[in-house]
């Protein structure tokens, strides 16, 4: 075991797991990740295409088992016969379209497993987590920047959303209940970019939902254009403006979560917005991932996309005062880290 102990990590083989595997190998914490496989690529059942890499990347082996949260028993026995000092929770659904159309499936995967592993924990004595939660919980912004004394949950438009806001909750809950446990839950602005070597970044599958990898699929050739949604917001350029973050930023920011809940006098439920504070639009991210790629991206303005907001950035300035956490990356490293993944890896890990 390394010296900052080991760190349980649900979703592990998943964009931002992989990426906060490598921050934590790097900073002596051991890792035990775990993932069912359903959004990330494993051949053949082998250990996922991303935590290779990370193992290529760091020179550390990670101990993987191919197990889903909801699966009470497995959890259990991995509890058992590891000595487990934390959790970083990043295992959920996370399509919001998708979301609306099949609920149960979002609610059953995201709340029941998240509670089944704060079951887990609780009957094995591991009382320390970190949650992924989501700017979503704050719904349609009532001021801006955002806080994190900004409402949440009453403007939840999706039942993902819903999800980070019901398991936010949750852990309140358990915090009142039983004062042992530690939580901070960290909601992301809008991660983009890749590790910098290149050997790791998101690889969606299908078409993409978000803005930056559809962009990146559009620089390497594909797909044709992209279809940017309303020009018509009231922001700088009519298209909608977002506070994206570099995902080695946000990465280290769990870290960050980690250190602030081994204080000794930190304890119950806190909250952080990681994001930059800084919101950029729709046709300015086209225009530094051009100038990042040399390409030209074609594009073509439709109507807007049902449930988008025009105007969404963070307030980070607690993370600042209390997680000594800050974003480093700006926008012209986030398109050229991406770029850098995309051109290395155009279908992504999977090598056809
Ligand atoms: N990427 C974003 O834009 C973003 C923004 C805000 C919050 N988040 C949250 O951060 C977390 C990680 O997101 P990501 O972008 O890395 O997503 P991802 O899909 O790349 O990673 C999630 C991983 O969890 C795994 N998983 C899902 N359900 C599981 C289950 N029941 N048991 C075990 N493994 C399971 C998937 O196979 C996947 O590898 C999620 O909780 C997501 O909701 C992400
Ligand atoms: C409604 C929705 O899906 N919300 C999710 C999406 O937020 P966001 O809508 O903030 O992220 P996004 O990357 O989907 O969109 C960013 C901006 O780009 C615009 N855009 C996006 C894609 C595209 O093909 N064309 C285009 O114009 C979009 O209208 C928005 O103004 O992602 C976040 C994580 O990063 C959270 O998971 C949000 O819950």
């Amino acid at each position: 075991m390394k010296p900052n102990g080991t760190v349980l990590v649900t979703g592990g083989a998943g964009y931002v797991g992989s990426h906060t595997v490598v921050e934590l190998l790097n900073s002596n914490y051991s890792v035990i990740a775990i993932d069912n496989l359903v959004n990330c690529y494993a051949h053949k059942k082998e250990k996922p295409e991303s935590l290779k890499r990370v193992e290529q990347l760091t020179g550390q082996t990670i101990v993987f088992y191919d197990v889903d949260i909801r699966n009470r028993q497995a959890l259990d026995k991995i509890f058992k016969s590891h000595k487990i000092d934390s959790v970083i929770h990043f295992a959920a659904l996370k399509a919001v379209g998708e979301s609306v159309k099949t609920p149960l499936t979002y609610y059953q995967n995201n709340i029941a497993g998240s509670s089944t592993l704060f079951e887990v924990m609780q009957a094995n004595g591991v009382k320390n987590v970190v949650f992924s939660s989501s700017a979503t919980v704050y719904g349609t912004p009532q001021f801006l920047p955002m806080t994190e004394d900004h409402p949440t949950g009453q403007n939840c438009t999706n039942p993902y959303g819903k999800t980070k806001y019901f398991v936010e909750e949750i852990l309140k809950d358990v915090c009142i209940a039983d004062p042992d446990w530690k939580v901070i839950s960290l909601r992301y602005f809008n991660p983009v970019g890749a590790h910098e070597s290149g050997h790791i970044g998101e690889d969606p599958s299908g078409v993409p939902n978000n803005l930056m990898p559809y962009i990146s699929q559009v620089a390497i050739g594909r797909r044709e254009k992209l279809y940017v949604f309303g020009d018509d917001y009231p922001t700088k350029d009519g298209t909608g403006v977002r506070d994206y973050i570099h995902i080695t930023d946000l990465a280290i920011g769990h870290l960050k979560a980690l250190q602030k809940m081994s204080e000794p006098d930190f304890k119950g439920w806190k909250t952080y917005n990681l994001g930059t504070g800084q919101g950029y639009s729709v046709l300015e991210l086209i225009e530094a991932f051009s100038k990042a790629s040399g390409k030209k991206i074609n594009y073509a303005i439709v109507h807007r996309r049902e449930g988008d907001v025009a105007t969404s950035y963070a307030d980070p300035s607690l993370a600042r005062k209390e997680l000594h956490w800050q974003a480093t990356k700006g926008i012209d490293e986030m398109c050229r880290d991406t770029w850098k993944w995309q051109k290395q890896n155009p279908n992504g890990f999977k090598k056809e």
